[in-house]
């Protein structure tokens, strides 16, 4: 756990370094990890290993633990970081990397991305074990030898505070590599890495429980200091880079691989005064985030924000619909209890959403509330209508996906005082949408990839290449902003823009029932007709106002009444627990740093719907460069593989070397054997608004 005290660093003036840490004022009350001796011996080895940073120094913080901080002024642009590519620890060439090629454990070898994770947790627990025996074990001997900071050694009772979170969610496996958790880690003990030592007897690894707390810490190890490089994404320990904090907003350095020299680099991206720390930067990330990573919270974090799961809203506009079928069927609300939605196939897109409902039962004990499915009072007519609107809904996931309006990982980000984000917002009223509007945004969609298509054709001149994923980002930018298009005209119209309404052929309130629609008749017939002349007949002089609006902000309510009812205490509750913050324990208070925020966002978001209504969502829509550029961002790294945390643009490379930063980015392209791939460079997402590079091929830890 933390330990505190600004001790002296290797050669330097103790507390010198005050800095960022300083103008913090705060402490993570988890994460500021004990500072294990062993500096001198470390640095000696940096001299043996060519490991250079020859204008800063070691130091322990009070507010981030070791650190490394300048020793003198640094200029903007200097070189103050270099590490030889065989200096870091990988699968691929520790001690025992033929033994875990055999096993499928390297970058080479592996079929799954876990393993090269589990082969380098392995590599670590090896050296470590080595003692002096291993190569790195002047840098091993300085990682923190008490890593119970990290969630996964929390209690099970301290475990329940992040219930809710996007830590939570994470950690269980819910919002990414579900292989990945922190939950999980008894598992791969028992199933990858235990039967491992048992068939390698000879590689000296213990077995039972003395192995079981060697491989938390490696796993530990590897979650808050390994680096994933390059567009190869080698996973790997980097020495001296990983002695680098984050402080959101103060990063002060990027990363970059020389690839002539072999070497990676860490470069000033500032003038850096001397005793001020070098900052890096794990990634645009929550609190929650922070913690379940790397095991520590800031008070105050700009990327604080609530992750709202695809699962949740493909489900709230599916109980949104039947509600809305069963009133037109006039049965009685009650009809709503006890339908018994069968929740199963509902496709891949809906990831989560079984997962969530385990929560709920388990939080609740009344996940199948009120307003869901058909097979019991409401009749067969109810039980079609649930099914085409399962159908329906499955189908515009699909559509959705094609437009790029799925975000990374199937989780939205909410932040506090903004807008909900324009492709959520989207991506609810295509849920909605009838299905010749569904139609009419596929057709854009397809219009605007074939026009893409064709401009990138002319850019290439007479040498036509493969698209890359740039291209491809491009394409899907240009799909997802024409999708967008049509969905805020209709949604424009429906606020009263009757011209509009009938240039994009948007209809009328009835029609707009979507999937509910579907459920009653796959096509258009004369009775749906005559539905929609009488629509437009109730909606009158209004025209129809804010029906779709309506039924959009419904779908979000019910979205954040879930997403609210998820947490173990409520938003009172917590603004109340934290005007006792500094009694609480400390991980309750790194809880409560990590769940207030979201809960946060949501209220903000629930005010924002009331106050505003259809001017809000109107404002969400509006945002749709934001939205595209994201898409375009995803595309890019979905061609690789996509992965963890942060931002998310594309690198560049130049013959000299590549800039990377803390996204999990990569293009994916062909392995190759060398060690060291990485490019190195520029820290993902909040460099883009500190106006550093936009370079992102690095990653910082793995998705714990
Ligand atoms: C890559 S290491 C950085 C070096 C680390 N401080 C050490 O003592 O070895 C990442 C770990 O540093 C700590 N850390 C990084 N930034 C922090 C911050 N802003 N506040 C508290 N702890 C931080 C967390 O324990 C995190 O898991």
């Amino acid at each position: 756990m933390s330990r505190g005290g600004a001790k002296s660093g290797a050669g330097g003036k103790p507390g010198a370094a005050g800095g960022q840490a300083g103008k913090l004022g705060f402490r993570s009350p988890v994460g500021c990890t004990g500072v294990t001796p062993g500096e001198a011996e470390f640095v000696d080895w940096c001299k043996e290993e060519k490991v250079r940073f020859p204008s800063s120094r070691l130091a322990v913080l009070p507010a981030t633990g070791r650190a490394l901080v300048a020793a003198r002024n640094i200029k903007m642009g200097e070189v103050v970081v270099e590490v030889p590519d065989d200096a870091v620890l990988m699968a691929e060439n520790c001690s025992i990397r033929e033994v875990l090629e055999e096993e499928g454990m390297t970058k080479d070898s592996a079929d799954e991305e876990i393993l090269e994770v589990q082969g380098l947790i392995l590599a670590v627990m090896v050296e470590k074990a080595r003692g002096a025996g291993s190569r790195w074990a002047p840098y091993l001997a300085l990682l923190p030898a008490d890593m119970t900071h990290m969630p996964l050694y929390w209690k099970r009772n301290e475990f329940r505070e992040l219930r809710g979170t996007a830590a939570y969610d994470k950690m269980l496996g819910r919002a990414q590599h579900p292989s990945d958790a922190p939950t999980q880690v008894p598992l791969l003990w028992s199933e990858v890495a235990a039967p491992f030592i048992a068939e390698h007897p000879e590689l000296g690894l213990p077995g039972g429980e003395r192995g079981y707390e060697l491989y938390r810490w490696a796993t530990s190890a590897v979650a808050s200091y390994s680096f994933i490089l390059g567009d190869d994404k080698y996973q790997a320990m980097v020495p001296v880079w990983d002695l680098l904090n984050h402080i959101t907003g103060e990063v002060n350095v990027r990363l970059h691989h020389c690839r002539k020299r072999h070497v990676l680099q860490m470069i000033a991206m500032r003038d850096i005064a001397a005793g001020a720390e070098l900052v890096n930067n794990y990634g645009e990330l929550s609190n929650a985030e922070l913690l379940r990573g790397y095991g520590f919270v800031e008070r105050a974090n700009r990327y604080n924000h609530v992750q709202v799961p695809v699962g949740f809203v493909a489900r709230a506009a599916r109980e949104q619909m039947l509600q809305e079928v069963l009133e037109d069927l006039q049965d009685e609300d009650d009809d709503l209890d006890g339908m018994g939605e069968d929740d199963e196939g509902e496709g891949e897109d809906e990831e989560g959403e079984e997962e969530e409902q385990d929560e709920e039962e388990e939080a609740s004990g009344e996940e199948d509330g009120a307003g869901r499915g058909p097979g019991s009072a409401g009749g067969e007519e109810a039980a079609e209508a649930a099914a085409a609107i399962r159908r329906g809904v499955a189908s515009r996931l699909r559509l959705a996906t094609q437009l790029g309006l799925m975000p990374q990982h199937h989780v939205f980000k909410v932040f506090a005082g903004r807008p909900p984000p324009a492709a959520l917002t989207a991506l609810i009223y295509l849920l909605l949408s009838t299905d010749e509007e569904a139609a009419a945004v596929r057709r854009a969609g397809r219009a605007a990839d074939a026009a893409a298509k064709k401009a990138l054709a002319a850019a290439g001149g007479g040498r036509k290449r493969k698209a890359s994923a740039a291209d491809e980002a491009v394409i899907v930018k240009a799909v997802a902003a024409a999708g967008l298009d049509t969905i805020a005209a209709a949604l424009a119209a429906d606020l009263g823009e009757e011209e509009a309404a009938q240039a994009n052929g948007t209809r009328g309130a009835k029609k707009r029932k979507g999937a509910a629609g579907d459920a009653q008749d796959e096509g258009s017939s004369d009775e749906e007709e005559e539905a929609e002349d009488d629509d437009d007949e109730d909606a009158g002089g209004e025209g129809g106002d804010g029906e779709v609006a309506g039924r959009v902000a419904a779908v979000y309510g019910r979205i954040l009444d879930r997403m609210l009812g998820r947490y173990v205490t409520s938003l009172d509750q917590d603004e109340q627990l934290m005007k006792q913050y500094d009694s609480l324990p400390p991980r309750r208070r790194a809880a409560l740093l990590a769940r207030l925020p979201e809960k946060q966002a949501l209220a903000s978001l629930q005010r924002l719907l009331a106050a505003e209504g259809g001017g809000a969502l109107a404002a969400s829509l509006a945002a749709r460069d934001a939205a595209a550029a994201g898409a375009a961002g995803k595309t890019a790294a979905g061609a690789g593989s996509g992965g963890g945390g942060g931002g998310s643009s594309d690198g560049g490379s130049s013959d000299e070397g590549e800039e990377q930063g803390q996204g999990k980015v990569g293009k994916g392209r062909k392995k190759q054997k060398a060690q060291g791939q990485g490019g190195a460079g520029a820290p993902a997402g909040p460099q883009k608004q500190a106006g550093a590079p936009q370079d992102a091929k690095f990653s910082f830890g793995f998705a714990l």
